[in-house]
């Protein structure tokens, strides 16, 4: 149990034991009777200021987490204290793709009950860093995955929350936007004491950038540390997959899937 919240206060994340599960279809039956852990036992604290890259094979939960942490998604089992405001940046999260740019910057300040000016300042946030010109007055499911991403990171910046939750955001935007993108980070985190969680693919920049690896695999918490030594593991257990058969493969595969399954009686 997580006693005496205030004894957290150093903290921008505490999660204990959270879960997050998932119902899934059966092969050939309509209604399925699996449930699937998409998150398990996950635990760990992150200071406020710190840059957390987050590490994992395609499926482990990585983006399950970053909902969670995001407020976006409920966990099913488990504690977590959050200190402070997060803002999720994703690929094709967090935006009405019926309303123009604009609307949706409208609609974001309505949710979060801001006034009619600071509305006003985020919108003029976003025209000077999204770089979209007039399409900020289109609606968004005319845009591009790289101009949705150019407009959500620049939403999430103008809003100036204390935690960053950074998607694969960056995979979309064409390399000028994505340096800048970068560049804005760097200053978040040594500049302005935000907390960052970054999540991304990209395992040189996960390892320029962040100074604690968080590693997601089969939806546990394998590794939490120095950003080089997780990074090291990972990629010693992404080269020994790659090294298997296909029959050990699909092996390690299913075993992984078996361990994230919870029978339940029909
Ligand atoms: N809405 C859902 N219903 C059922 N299963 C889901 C749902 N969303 C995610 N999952 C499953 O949960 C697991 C974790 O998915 P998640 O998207 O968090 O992985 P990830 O680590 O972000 O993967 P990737 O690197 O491919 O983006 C996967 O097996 C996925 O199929």
């Amino acid at each position: 149990m997580l006693k005496n919240k205030n004894a957290y206060d150093e903290y921008a994340v505490v999660m204990k034991d959270v879960s997050k599960i998932y119902r899934l279809k059966q092969k050939g039956k309509k209604q399925g009777n699996q449930q699937f852990y998409a998150l398990k036992g996950i635990d760990f604290k992150i200071k406020k200021g710190d840059c957390v890259g987050i590490l994992g094979t395609n499926g482990s939960g990585k983006s399950t987490l970053s909902m969670i942490l995001a407020g976006i998604s409920d966990h099913d089992g488990g504690e977590m204290i959050v200190n402070g405001e997060q803002a999720l940046i994703a690929i094709n999260t967090g935006l009405n793709a019926q309303l123009t740019g604009e609307e949706n910057i409208e609609l974001k300040g309505a949710l979060l009950g801001l006034k009619k000016k600071e509305v006003e300042k985020i919108k003029q946030g976003v025209i000077e860093f999204a770089e979209l010109g007039d399409f900020l007055y289109q609606p968004v499911k005319k845009y591009s995955s790289g101009m949705k991403s150019r407009l959500g990171f620049s939403i999430s910046l103008a809003l100036n929350p204390d935690i960053f939750i950074v998607d694969e955001a960056l995979s979309v935007g064409d390399k000028g936007f994505a340096q800048k993108c970068m560049k804005r980070m760097q200053k978040l985190r040594d500049e302005e004491g935000k907390t960052i969680f970054f999540i991304s693919h990209a395992l040189s920049q996960v390892k320029s950038f962040c100074h604690t690896g968080m590693w997601i695999e089969g939806g546990e918490l394998k590794e939490l540390g120095d950003i080089n030594t997780v990074c090291e593991h990972y990629s010693a257990y992404v080269d020994a997959y790659n090294a298997l058969s296909e029959k050990e493969k699909k092996q390690q595969r299913d075993t992984k899937f078996e361990k994230r399954i919870i029978k339940t009686k029909k």
